[in-house]
């Protein structure tokens, strides 16, 4: 439960409050991209505000701009009315500003409090004062619900609460402003809602926050403002989010309306291409199920639910202790990931940054990775000439933003990295595509397209089997739906008008197999 404290404020009304943050025409340029041209963003006291815009809009950059970590070319920076310079993230966390990101910095064998005051110690003489820290961290805990996990070594704590000891250093240092970069994105659903109730409870108690998010129906649950980015650019003033509809924000997103979140397609379903019996291991058990040429089997659970080691098993990079896999009807051992893909099985991992990709390769090299004899001479030597050109091909297929083949995967925004992945193992010639959380981290246009991709897969013979936490994209994409629960499949249903979203989410929380 969310405490308030001996410092909770007067709520406020947003919109009518003085300025806290003011970043005023800032111009920010890498080689060949201006990732912020003029862009101006004001974010009152009081206020939840919120930052959206597709992939590579620029608002990462604009975050690095405000903590001072990006130098920009033009514009001006002013805190509470004040002009003022920042040379390094600690000036920003000097004046009351903190940022959160997906991608959480803390170490895993250190306890909490450690964590909290990590590079940032109290001090009493030259030594450490851990009696202080501790009751320090006791009140910034208690305030994020977290004041019984004081000593617990952050490895113990699952996703959502160390996202929570993050925001509680941040209140320990009395921040003004907290920018929470896409926080939610490898949360489960009771993660999500208790950290959008957490947003809400700090902003009562007079904390501003500027979220960043690619989920539009959370944005509209805790946003009271909203400025759109669209190609390094405001697109339109900030608006108040009770004015505008979730259709129009994507429109100031996107430049356009999407005509389907979830395009149809029209494919004819073919005979069993993959099939497992019986998968076992420590995380999961007794898992059998088949996909058909054409077929999109949708896969979900809560977190937990074994979804991700039952695919990495398949994929040969999680143990199995027994089962069987038919590829094409036939019987087959999958040892390692370099024998899947041989075998025409591949997987686009959920941490793309990690797993995914060598983010300081470029995109040729990336996007080749798997593939490198297919551009081999007759002389044995790698045509670079003909690599180049095929990622440029395929590049311009995914309407990958900037379409620069030289350009490191680093120095690509969220959605246009999972390009380059898809385009690794489109370039594969994979039959049987397993894709975990595709559209993770991706804006809304972007998961259109990658959907396009899906179905042009579909239609050319191709199995997907499609992990997500997202309901609503299992639903929308789906031919028939496996769930897991703590390891087991408790049920697989065709997604007909039968299906609904509560049928899916019992069978996720144990329920009882309906059809199969
Ligand atoms: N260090 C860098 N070097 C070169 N180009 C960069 C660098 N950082 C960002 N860019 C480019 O600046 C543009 C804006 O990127 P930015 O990461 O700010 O987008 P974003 O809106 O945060 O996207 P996403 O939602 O995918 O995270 C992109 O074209 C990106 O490729």
């Amino acid at each position: 439960m969310l405490q308030k404290t001996q410092e909770t404020t007067e709520s406020v009304e947003p919109g009518s409050n003085a300025p806290l943050l003011e970043m005023r025409d800032i111009t920010k340029m890498f080689p060949g991209v201006v990732a912020l041209s003029h862009v101006n963003l004001v974010v009152r006291q009081g206020e939840i505000h919120l930052l959206l815009g597709e992939n590579g809009a620029g608002k990462s950059t604009m975050i690095k701009t405000i903590m001072g970590i990006n130098k920009p070319e033009g514009g001006e920076m002013l805190w509470m009315g004040k002009p003022v310079k920042l040379n390094t993230i600690h000036d920003a966390y000097q004046l009351g500003i903190a940022v959160i990101y997906q991608e959480l910095s803390n170490i895993p064998c250190l306890g909490v409090v450690e964590n909290m005051y990590l590079g940032n110690e109290k001090k009493k003489g030259p030594f450490i004062d851990w009696k202080e820290q501790k009751r320090c961290a006791k009140i910034a805990l208690e305030r994020v619900g977290l004041g019984n996990l004081l000593d617990v070594p952050m490895e113990n704590l699952g996703m959502g609460q160390r996202q929570l000891v993050e925001i509680a250093r941040a209140v320990d240092r009395n921040a003004k402003l907290i920018i929470m970069d896409e926080p939610t994105s490898s949360l489960s659903r009771s993660e999500i809602d208790n950290l959008l109730d957490l947003m809400l409870e700090l902003n009562r108690q007079g904390i501003s926050i500027l979220f960043i998010t690619h989920k539009l129906d959370e944005a509209k649950k805790v946003g009271h403002v909203v400025t759109v980015l669209k190609d390094g650019k405001n697109s339109g003033p900030t608006l108040n989010v009770e004015d505008v509809s979730e259709d129009q924000i994507i429109k100031l997103m996107v430049g356009r309306e999407l005509d389907e979140k979830y395009p149809r397609r029209s494919v004819q379903i073919g005979e069993e291409m993959f099939r497992c019996e019986n998968l076992c291991s420590d995380k999961f058990d007794n898992i059998s199920f088949h996909v058909r040429k054409g077929e999109l089997l949708g896969v979900f659970g809560l977190v937990g639910a074994g979804r991700t080691e039952t695919m990495r098993a398949i994929f040969g990079t999680y143990p199995l202790v027994e089962g069987d896999i038919f590829i094409e009807g036939r019987k087959g051992k999958v040892k390692s990931a370099r024998d899947a893909i041989d075998k025409g099985i591949v997987l686009l991992t959920e941490n793309r940054k990690e797993e995914g990709l060598v983010l300081i390769h470029n995109i040729v090299e990336n996007g080749t990775i798997v593939t490198m004899n297919q551009f081999k001479n007759k002389f044995g030597l790698i045509d670079n000439k003909k690599r180049t050109a095929i990622v440029k091909k395929y590049g311009k297929d995914l309407n990958l933003r900037p379409l620069q083949p030289e350009k490191r995967a680093m120095d690509f925004s969220g959605g246009n990295q999972q390009k380059v992945v898809i385009m690794k193992w489109l370039l594969s010639g994979a039959k049987v595509f397993i894709f975990d959380e595709p559209t993770k981290g991706v804006d809304v246009a972007a998961k259109v397209e990658i959907y396009n991709i899906m179905n042009n897969l579909l239609e050319q013979g191709a199995s997907i089997i499609m992990v997500s936490s997202e309901i609503q994209e299992i639903l929308g994409m789906s031919d028939r739906i496996m769930v897991m629960y703590e390891g087991l499949e408790t049920g697989i249903v065709n997604n007909d008008e039968t299906v609904d979203q509560e049928q899916i989410l019992t069978l996720a929380t144990g329920g009882k197999v309906n059809e199969r």
